[in-house]
């Protein structure tokens, strides 16, 4: 279970970028963080990360601190050296975490990334870039999944096999988070999700509830239902 607690971030301006932000999910379950541009998705994930100090809260993982648990991390964009071949960069990938070996020879012929071996690292196209970065992120069972737009760069059947693992994960009693603008997809896969509006949670409700109470068949009409009809009239 992850806790996120009375979490504040802020870049040094007086403004903050996370405020108010409280939490918990059991593991076994996918949540997917949802805002609009600059609304707090990718600070609240660096904050899970441990990539940025939250000034004030705090985020464990069964009641404990970072560093005591395991993450699988995809950010938007890998950032991999460019000037070293693929193979070297994965047999690295090797020697920094004890993979399992059956599990990374499944996803390495899945991906399709056996002619990719000699190329170096700055002449891949974005997808195939992505497409080590779900090798590196999946190769070992994690507690938690962190997977920043995880679809964005990804032609249609490594985006349908990524979805697959994000499910497999959870049915293995890993935690996923994923934040995205694709509705259709947190419909698809969150079993609950967070709307974040200038840094501090809005909705944290499940899909299936927030179609319900919205009276829409799809996330994209609820959402727009919802900020249509219901918020924009409150503020
Ligand atoms: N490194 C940084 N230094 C200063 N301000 C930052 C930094 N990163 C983000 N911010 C600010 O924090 C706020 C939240 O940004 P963040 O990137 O977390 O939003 P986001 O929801 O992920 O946006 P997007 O959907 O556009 O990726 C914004 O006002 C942004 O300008």
């Amino acid at each position: 279970m992850i806790t996120v607690n009375d979490l504040y971030i802020s870049y040094g301006s007086n403004s903050f970028a996370v405020k108010d932000v409280n939490f918990s999910v059991e593991s076994g379950n996918i949540v997917s963080i949802i805002g609009p541009n600059g609304s707090g998705k990718s600070s609240l994930i660096k904050g899970i990360l441990g990539l940025v100090r939250p000034n004030k809260g705090s985020i464990q993982f069964n009641g404990k601190e970072e560093n005591s648990y395991t993450i699988g991390y995809m950010p938007q964009t890998p950032r991999f050296p460019t000037n070293i071949k693929v193979k070297e960069l994965i047999s690295f990938f090797k020697k920094l975490e004890s993979v399992d070996e059956t599990r990374f020879d499944k996803l390495f012929n899945l991906l399709d990334l056996k002619h990719h071996q000699e190329k170096k690292i700055g002449n891949l196209s974005g997808g195939t870039k992505q497409k080590i970065s779900i090798l590196q992120c999946f190769s070992k069972q994690k507690d938690l999944y962190v997977i920043d737009e995880p679809t964005a760069s990804l032609d249609p059947y490594i985006s349908h096999l990524l979805k697959n693992l994000l499910i497999e994960q959870k049915n293995q009693g890993s935690l996923v988070l994923f934040s995205t603008h694709i509705l259709s997809e947190l419909q698809e896969l969150a079993d609950r999700f967070l709307l974040l509006s200038e840094g501090s949670i809005l909705i944290d409700d499940t899909p299936k509830n927030f179609l319900e109470k919205n009276n829409k068949v799809t996330m994209d009409e609820a959402l727009m239902h919802f900020w249509n009809e219901e918020y924009k009239t409150k503020v």
